[in-house]
């Protein structure tokens, strides 16, 4: 079964359900009161049923066969695996998974798809009516008319019940009568990756347009493919190169999940980032190549957008941010290590804000990644903000920033973009007021807004990180990327510049308060562009 577009076209960012109750759902620990068996109280009249049912039938059989037949074991426990989706926090948080009816479970998979889903998140002892006015607007292939009913199958419209709520929403404009669908994968893995855990999980193959297109897309090729390989002595001819990247992806691969492994488990994040920043400066030496007579290192590495290189962005975020709390806790009882912890934090922003600017690029090509690129934005700008209020700037003595009060955003209005008035407009007038068409002219303010603030904060947010220092414009990906060595070997990059300065040196140069304010402001439009814009309101 399929669902399709009802009985008209759906614009882009509509929500295309009402808020759909799961018929099951299992939370971790944070959403219950006491361990798992609690879950189970919970569950719809109807699973407890199934349930007893299920238990019932297995006795009948273990009397009747004198053995324990597990068939109708096994096709519930399918059933489940193929349908239950995991609910995620605004974070993308894993909270546990849950399954729903038809309505939703029949939609199916695209790598490039025109839907997406968020879940609204309730206690599980909330079963208070939920108010919801939404149609459902999507229909099961062969149905003619809107009116819930398919072939005897009632259609939920009801809002009671407890457990988290999913809805589902366009991505893209969908023609009445065209198929829905959603990702049932993450969309910026490349397409062997994709492709191999579809099958491990659903035991299927995507045969989208995304995954049969042939070359593959510039996002695919990008993400999976573009691993640069040189050798100081000659040229590398192709045909090494395509039969020896791949083997060195592999590597690559193994490494960067080995560090990321370590990280999770030993929990050493300045380990973490050393490893993973040497991988992405000096990339893969292989020295048991052989190339043409005798052996010869090569060199690959991975193109900036490269889906290893995306991944590791993600956790020298989380691995720098850990590290400044960690100097932030110890300066109380220590002292005089703020400075460094302001290091941290401004190297795990300038991260955060490169992942954004990488998976934008890579959405202006692919525009269903819409909702990982708006949580990009939404995550660069919570770093920032946190950076900008940082206590970790009082070692620089008065620096006359203003205590920022970030609530009402309404008082953090831009002069130049009009990012702050749409939503005004949004509120007052209702959603539809600044829809989509405005897109591109909502969009192209925010890049003008977000390129002069760059401008101003980027050298000082990437100064003595040594991997993105190379990137001098990080919405530039025309420079030549490969010439990381050329850069580092001829620039003698001074990897310890702000440390090594003392907190009155840097205060003299006088720029503190306008970088502080220059953050705070290029953190408020990435909040308000990928929090606001993209996820709640287009
Ligand atoms: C949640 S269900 C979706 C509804 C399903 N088509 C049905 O009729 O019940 C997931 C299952 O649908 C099938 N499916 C979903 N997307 C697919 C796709 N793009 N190509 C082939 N099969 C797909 C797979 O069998 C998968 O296990």
């Amino acid at each position: 079964m399929e669902m399709r577009a009802g009985e008209e076209d759906i614009e882009i960012a509509e929500d295309m359900t009402p808020s759909v109750v799961p018929l099951s759902y299992a939370l971790h620990d944070a959403f219950l009161h006491s361990h798992c068996s609690s879950c189970f109280s919970l569950l719809p009249a109807r699973v407890r049923d199934g349930a007893k049912a299920i238990a019932a039938a297995r006795r009948i059989e273990m009397d009747e066969n004198g053995k324990n037949d597990s068939t109708l074991l096994e096709a519930v426990l399918c059933l489940v695996l193929t349908n239950a989706v995991e609910v995620q926090d605004n974070e993308g948080r894993s909270l546990g998974i849950a399954v729903y009816g038809p309505n939703f479970s029949w939609i199916n998979h695209s790598c490039s798809p025109n839907a997406c889903y968020r879940f609204i998140i309730s206690p599980p002892d909330n079963v208070l009516p939920f108010r919801d006015d939404s149609r459902l607007r999507i229909l099961p292939a062969g149905t003619k008319s809107d009116n819930g009913v398919h072939n005897n199958i009632e259609f939920p419209k009801g809002c009671s019940g407890s457990g988290p709520r999913v809805i589902v929403r366009s991505i893209k404009r969908i023609k009445k009568g065209e198929e829905v669908t959603v990702a049932y994968t993450d969309l910026l893995q490349p397409q062997e990756i994709r492709r191999s855990e579809l099958w491990a999980k659903y035991r299927f193959i995507c045969c989208c347009t995304r995954c049969i297109a042939s070359p593959p897309s510039y996002v695919d090729h990008i993400l999976q493919y573009c691993v640069h390989c040189c050798c100081d002595d000659f040229p590398i001819h192709d045909q090494i190169v395509s039969e020896t990247g791949d083997e060195a992806t592999r590597k690559m691969t193994d490494y960067v999940e080995e560090v990321t492994a370590e990280y999770l488990a030993i929990g050493d994040p300045e380990s973490c980032c050393k490893k993973l920043e040497n991988m992405l400066i000096t990339g893969l030496l292989d020295e048991l190549l052989e190339v043409r007579e005798g052996k010869s290192q090569l060199n690959f590495r991975l193109h900036p957008l490269h889906h290893l290189a995306l991944n590791s962005y993600t956790v020298l975020a989380s691995a720098y941010k850990i590290r400044a709390s960690n100097l932030l806790a110890l300066h109380s009882e220590v002292g005089g290590l703020s400075w460094e912890a302001l290091n941290m934090y401004r190297i795990s922003a300038a991260y955060s804000l490169f992942l954004a600017a990488s998976t934008y690029r890579l959405f202006c090509f692919e525009s269903s990644l819409l909702a990982s690129v708006a949580n990009f934005w939404a995550s660069a700008g919570e770093s920032l903000l946190a950076l900008a209020k940082s206590s970790a700037w009082d070692s620089l003595g008065n620096c006359g920033f203003p205590v920022l009060n970030l609530s009402p955003l309404a008082e953090h209005k831009c002069s130049k973009c009009s990012l702050l008035e749409s939503f005004e407009v949004n509120l007052s007038f209702g959603q539809d007021q600044i829809r989509k068409a405005d897109f591109d002219s909502v969009s192209n303010r925010f890049l003008d807004c977000f390129g002069s603030l760059l401008q101003k904060v980027w050298g000082f947010l990437i100064q003595g990180c040594r991997y993105l220092e190379v990137f001098k414009d990080p919405t530039d990906f025309t420079l030549d990327i490969w010439d990381f060595d050329v850069r580092f070997t001829h620039n003698d990059v001074d990897f310890n510049c702000w440390a090594n300065k003392s907190a009155s040196e840097i205060e003299d140069l006088g720029y503190v308060d306008q970088w502080r304010m220059n953050i705070f402001k290029l953190g408020v439009h990435c909040l308000l562009y990928g929090g606001n814009y993209l996820l709640q309101d287009l």
